[in-house]
């Protein structure tokens, strides 16, 4: 064993500390306050133990592959899209660490924000993802280049340093408000005829293209013209490429790895609609700007318009493919992350008429009879921002929560986990955990708000029970662009209406697609305010 991992193993680990604290309310924006709280009630094992001793379910559950299996229809009543409830169960059994054997590996479940805080703050170098295996299948089978999701180590790297420079700059973030407003300013224009949607996920959809493809192909898809009232081509594809990649990555046996079975074909098809689209539009794009730099207007146009693809075929430091692998993953990844949040969000507003009235008086304080939103009107909406964060809180985005493997041994909660240990932090299991939250099946964004002090601001003591974009190095590059999009489209849907859902709709439930999904379509109506 190496000296760093016996430092590891002499330190005390944070769980460890399981009294009463004092903590400074350092968040409060005028005078720093003095509470004590209980930081948590944890009881750990009070030596290491062995990473055998993780408890989870025992006997024919850990058969290789043959186990996982039995977690399932028809052995009990959940699906792959249900993981959660099952995951749910399992946490009351066994406590805040537990472990399930899928395919021929444990799963560890991580259910207490300071373990989140150990494995997401450890040393990792090449920042390996869990296996897609159902699409790196595909890639390898039609010979495409892979990206950012299905690469690790230096690969990996090489892609994310300039793509992230690119992305995550603020000013690259600021320079597409302009752009993105439009695309919202023709959404809330097609509201307006509307007034209903029978399926708000399908409307938010086309508006998750529009913008999206705004950054990846600098184009407008045509999603939101009129007389087109079905989704794109592309939504549905990518909806059901979701939908198998869920469920191949709880499948026991996986036979699609050997042969084209029937699943894989259905997969490839989905995944060549969602090809042809994206190399149709890098296609043109390229075009276009080996048209302008010919013509010698290549200039002129970048200082009006940002253009991501040619900000990266500029840099030089990554091929045609390459950019192309960048692009595909940014365009798949971006339209149905977006669109369920936003989803979800605007349903927390329809569900709670309070938040949304103290959201709308935000907005007119803020933006006020202005034409158009600024990055400076954004940056100042702090109820805005804490109504995303609460509504994320939730309804958790992502179906896995944030994943990592371990590149090093490490003490977890008190247990050894080797290296290579696949570890899911179950950030939906501590939202709704009330020694993290207040009131947690609540929405409460004030809970999130710089001034807010006392039970209710609990959550902010536990940062990393709440990591909806991920953390480090393999964080969402995406979540600048998406915060921005849905900033945009809560402000000026809000502004422009009260929303609301039939008078019936209580709740929303949920499935798992990767991303949660309404598991019905949702009614909303849009009344425009005078
Ligand atoms: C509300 C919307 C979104 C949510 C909740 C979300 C969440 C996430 C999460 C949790 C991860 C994994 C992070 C980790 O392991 O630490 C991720 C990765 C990623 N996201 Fe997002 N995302 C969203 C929107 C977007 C958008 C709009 C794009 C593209 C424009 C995008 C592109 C990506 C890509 C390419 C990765 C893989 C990054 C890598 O492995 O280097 N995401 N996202």
């Amino acid at each position: 064993m190496c000296a760093m991992h016996l430092v590891r193993f002499c330190r005390p680990y944070p769980g460890l500390i399981n009294k009463e604290v004092k903590v400074i309310n350092t968040w409060s924006s005028h005078t720093a306050s003095t509470s004590t709280v209980v930081r948590n009630d944890r009881s750990l094992p009070s030596e290491i133990k062995p990473f055998s001793a993780v408890p989870g379910p025992k006997g024919l559950y850990n058969v290789p592959f043959i186990g996982a299996a039995l977690h399932f229809k028809p052995f009990t009543k959940y699906t792959a899209n249900e993981i959660n409830d099952l995951l749910t169960d399992m946490r009351k059994k066994y406590g805040d660490i537990f472990k399930i054997k899928f395919g021929k590996d444990y799963m560890v479940y991580i259910n207490h924000p300071d373990d989140a805080k150990t494995i997401l703050q450890a040393h990792y170098e090449v920042h390996k993802r869990i296996s897609f295996d159902l699409s790196e299948t595909l890639a390898e089978r039609e010979k495409v280049n892979k990206g950012l999701i299905l690469l690790n180590g230096k690969e990996w790297a090489d892609l994310r340093k300039p793509t992230q420079e690119k992305m995550l700059r603020p000013a690259v973030v600021a320079s597409y408000v302009p752009l993105i407003e439009k695309v919202t300013n023709d959404f809330v224009d097609n509201l307006k005829k509307k007034k209903q949607v029978d399926d708000l996920l399908w409307e938010l959809n086309n508006y998750t293209i529009e913008s999206v493809g705004m950054l990846c192909f600098n184009k407008r898809l045509g999603c939101l013209d009129e007389g087109t009232n079905s989704p794109a081509e592309v939504a549905v594809a990518l909806r059901n490429i979701f939908d198998m990649l869920q469920k191949s990555f709880f499948m026991p046996l996986k036979m699609y790895l050997y042969f084209k079975t029937p699943f894989y074909k259905r997969f490839e098809q989905e995944g060549r609609k969602f090809m042809e689209v994206v190399s149709t539009e890098t296609a043109i794009q390229n075009e276009f700007l080996t048209k302008l730099k010919k013509e010698g207007k290549l200039e002129e146009y970048l200082e009006n318009e940002p253009n991501f693809m040619y900000s990266l075929l500029a840099d030089g430091r990554l091929s045609e493919d390459q950019i192309s692998s960048v692009v595909s993953d940014l365009f798949g990844a971006g339209i149905d992350s977006t669109a369920n949040t936003l989803v979800f969000l605007l349903a927390q507003l329809a569900l709670n008429p309070d938040k949304q009235a103290k959201l709308y008086d935000e907005i007119q304080q803020v933006v006020g009879n202005s034409r158009h939103l600024t990055k400076e009107h954004l940056a100042k909406m702090s109820y805005l921002k804490a109504c995303l964060k609460e509504s994320h809180r939730k309804i958790f985005p992502i179906s896995f929560g944030v994943l990592r493997i371990l590149e090093s041994d490490l003490v977890v909660g008190g247990y050894q986990m080797p290296k290579n240990t696949v570890l899911a932090i179950n950030n939906r299991s501590m939202a709704m955990d009330d020694r993290f939250y207040y009131r947690p099946t609540e929405f409460l964004p004030e809970r999130w708000l710089r001034e807010t002090t006392g039970d209710i601001a609990k959550s902010k003591e536990f940062p990393f029970a709440h990591k909806p974009f991920g953390f480090g190095p393999r964080a969402c590059i995406g979540q600048r662009f998406a915060e921005n999009e849905i900033f945009i489209a809560a402000t000026k849907i809000v502004k422009n209406f009260h929303v609301s859902m039939p008078s019936d709709v209580k709740e929303i439930k949920t499935t798992l697609k990767i991303f949660t999904t309404p598991s019905e379509k949702i009614k909303m109506n849009f009344l425009e305010r005078q």
